[in-house]
């Protein structure tokens, strides 16, 4: 179970996505926090841009956790889903997610609640310059989501700075790996798939001579 946390635009997709395609000959399931943000209520979405959607509040954590621990447990689960134009949460039922050697939890909060953290075996924090996470956004937001520039702009002073410099900054003390520039930065996914591999060999082992289990354990390796 791996986290991937970090502020918006800062490369959490893109670095999921690196890290599943040197991953090719594994099962490999990605689960975006994003889907399990709830639904806004007519009260909200009369005045959408009073809502903080970078708020840990925003998303059904009980719901997220349920589903981590059925993945955890081997076990095949149905997530909801998340419809950005209509702010409503679909499902849950809606995402059917496979049974997986490796199951990857990435969005802006998932390093925030300690329920969540203690579910992941490794914890990653994608670290990237505001600034360039701010252009980022501006160009998604507006090509993406069709949405004009100074709309982007208040929503970003408002709530999601604010939210990142409270809840999200602050979890990057919980991660086993921080990388800088996200993305582009090809040695620490090699660094992160490098461990996953020596994990998932160790685990294949221990099925074979158990008492490896606590050989690997004792020696912390
Ligand atoms: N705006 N804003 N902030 C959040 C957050 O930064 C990002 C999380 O991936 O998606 C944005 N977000 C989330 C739900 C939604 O309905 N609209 C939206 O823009």
């Amino acid at each position: 179970m791996i986290g991937v946390a970090g502020g918006t635009a800062s490369g959490k997709t893109t670095v999921c996505n690196l890290i599943i395609s040197q991953l090719h000959d594994q099962r490999v399931v990605l689960v975006n926090q994003d889907s399990f943000y709830r639904s806004l209520t007519p009260e909200q979405l009369k005045n959408v841009k009073e809502y903080n959607f970078d708020h840990p509040d925003a998303f059904n954590t009980e719901l997220l956790l349920s589903c981590m621990e059925t993945l955890k447990r081997g076990e095949a689960v149905t997530t909801p889903n998340y419809d950005f134009k209509t702010h409503q949460s679909v499902g849950p039922g809606s995402k059917q997610v496979n049974p997986a050697d490796i199951v990857i939890l990435e969005g802006i909060l998932v390093l925030h609640d300690e329920r969540v953290r203690d579910l992941l075996n490794m914890k990653i924090f994608v670290d990237t310059d505001s600034d360039l996470r701010l252009a980022r956004r501006i160009k998604r937001d507006t090509v993406e989501r069709g949405r004009d520039v100074q709309n982007v702009l208040d929503q970003y002073a408002k709530f999601v700075k604010p939210s990142f410099d409270e809840f999200i900054l602050p979890s990057k003390k919980y991660a086993d790996i921080i990388i800088p520039r996200g993305g582009d930065n090809d040695v620490a996914i090699d660094l992160i798939v490098q461990h996953i591999h020596t994990k998932l060999g160790q685990h294949d082992l221990c099925k074979i001579y158990p008492n490896l289990f606590v050989f690997f354990s004792t020696f912390q390796i």
